[in-house]
């Protein structure tokens, strides 16, 4: 069973004279445990796609399964137990809680899980570990840097560890370094059995995946797999 699937799914923004059509006949499926980017040039629809498979936004038109379960007219509190339970999110504009700590950001999706206080430490220090901010942990993010902070909120992301990471250009704000370590994590994330989807405009990152579906103008233009860092087309 596909994890994701999407079916002649369609997006329109607006009304009358100022509608945009940003997807159209979308028919998608995602196997659990794909690890798949999607490129496509600025307005194509990919932050639009993302956004419904994360449950921030709903179709017009069209059906969207997750995991078995029809997203349509499903109420606020529903969605958002979605987006807590089942999907991570790494988008770009990152915000951190000012008066929290490092540590009390990342904790953030843990607060409401049934878990020992040890075992949640243990696993926020695991990802802190993986993004190098340890050390940072009883800061607050304005005593450090954009960088920093952005690490702050992919570890925030992946504490919840949920079964599907939506990446909207993870390492679009990252120096080189630091952008190779966190597609890293994310390959390892993959290994170790999540579903990845990866929004970007770089290729280099898109090669790192196993499938490349490409967007243009709200549809799907190519839908490829990937191996050892070639794209079959
Ligand atoms: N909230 C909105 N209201 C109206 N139109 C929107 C809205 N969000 C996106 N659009 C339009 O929908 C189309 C697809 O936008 P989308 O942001 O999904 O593209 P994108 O491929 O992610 O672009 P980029 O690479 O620049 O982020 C564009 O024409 C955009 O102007």
């Amino acid at each position: 069973m596909s994890i994701i699937k999407l079916e002649n799914l369609h997006k329109v923004y607006g009304k009358d004279n100022y509608k945009t059509v940003a997807l159209k006949d979308i028919n998608l499926s995602i196997e659990d445990g794909e690890l798949v980017s999607i490129m496509g040039p600025s307005g194509s629809g990919k932050s639009t796609l993302l956004n419904i498979i994360g449950c921030l936004d709903t179709q017009t038109k069209g059906e969207y399964t997750l995991e078995g379960r029809k997203i349509i007219g499903l109420s606020n509190k529903e969605m958002s137990k979605i987006r807590n339970t089942t999907l991570s999110f790494v988008f770009q504009n990152f915000a951190l809680l000012k008066d929290y700590t490092v540590y009390e950001n990342i904790e953030l999706p843990l607060l409401y899980r049934n878990m020992k206080k040890s075992k949640k430490k243990e696993k926020i220090y695991y990802y802190m570990d993986k993004l190098g901010i340890r050390d940072l942990e009883k800061k607050k993010p304005k005593h450090i840097s954009g960088g920093q902070q952005q690490r702050v909120a992919i570890a925030r992301a992946l504490v919840g560890e949920a079964k599907i990471i939506l990446a909207d250009e993870p390492t679009g704000a990252l120096d080189q370094k630091t952008g190779k370590e966190l597609l890293d994590l994310l390959i390892s994330l993959n290994t170790e059995g999540k579903t990845i989807i990866i929004v970007t405009h770089d290729v280099n990152v898109a090669n790192m995946t196993n499938r490349l579906i490409k967007l243009e103008d709200g549809k799907i233009i190519g839908d490829n797999k990937v191996i050892n860092g070639k794209v079959m087309e």
